[in-house]
């Protein structure tokens, strides 16, 4: 007997939000009399492989904190969260570096290792992976490159400018190759160019597969990638409560 062949689409969903709210400094359980406010409220959504994002919403609107979820830094208070395919929160505290290793994020404030050189900093991802010296170290030189560091490699963070040690924070988030890059305003300390540049480089981190969020004020770097997709916060909610996600919209001139 042969098998039939499935027709069903392979799914391309990795990440899916289902009214999820988060309050910070409280139990889930904790009676809502002692809650603190919800930061993020009915928070539904789903991300595909291989597309990218653009998260924006004034200050405040609770963008980091929607990142933190989804690096999964932070367990939301209520709802569902499911990545590639599994409930996250529900899931055991031993699981999560696991996933954690999917997952590239270029934090607001870098958190680059002080005393490693900018090739150590960006290296550190593979070796925590165990890959061997001599593929880290092209891949590492790949990346420094990407970035425009390449002469840069053995410079430690304190040596570098904002935008360096930005772009070093970049290599390093990207460098494993992760299924989904999450990045927190990263062209916030670079010049327009190179913010351009960063962005085309994001852009094109689609045909590799790779599920792209970035969070940003910045009106004008919207422009910038003309495929992506927005989700746009808001006081903690998402305007679309449907989670259906728009084009960006045209920056005034
Ligand atoms: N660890 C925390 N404990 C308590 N409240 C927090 C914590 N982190 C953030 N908040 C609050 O959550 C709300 C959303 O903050 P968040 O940093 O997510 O917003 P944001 O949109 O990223 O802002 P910005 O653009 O200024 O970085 C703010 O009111 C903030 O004060």
């Amino acid at each position: 007997m042969t098998t039939p062949i499935s027709t069903t689409p392979i799914s391309t969903t990795i990440v899916q939000f289902e009214n999820v709210g988060l309050r910070y400094g409280t139990e889930p359980q904790a009676p809502s009399s002692y809650a603190s406010p919800e930061i993020l409220s009915d928070i539904s959504f789903s991300l595909q492989r291989g597309t990218f994002y653009f998260l924006t919403g004034p200050s405040g609107a609770g963008k980091t904190s929607l990142l933190r979820l989804l690096y999964l830094a932070q367990r939301p208070s209520r709802g569902i969260i499911r990545l590639f395919g599994e409930d996250a929160v529900v899931m055991p505290r031993t699981r999560l570096p696991g996933f954690r290793r999917r997952i590239g994020v270029v934090f607001q404030d870098f958190r680059l290792v002080p005393h490693l050189s900018a090739a150590d900093n960006v290296a550190l991802p593979l070796r925590i992976a165990g890959l061997p010296t001599a593929d880290i170290d092209q891949s590492v030189a790949e990346m420094l490159a990407w970035v425009g560091l390449a002469d840069r490699a053995h410079a430690r963070p304190a040596t570098l400018s904002g935008g360096e040690q930005q772009r070093v924070a970049i290599a390093r988030a990207v460098v494993s190759r992760p299924d989904i890059l999450v990045a927190d305003e990263p062209t916030g300390n670079v010049d327009p160019d190179m913010a351009d540049r960063l962005m085309h480089l994001f852009g094109s981190l689609g045909n590799l597969g790779t599920t792209v969020v970035v969070a940003t004020h910045d009106l004008h770097l919207l422009t910038r990638v003309p495929h992506a997709q927005m989700m746009q916060l808001d006081g903690g909610r998402l305007l679309d409560p449907t989670g259906v996600l728009r084009n960006p919209p045209q920056v005034p001139a």
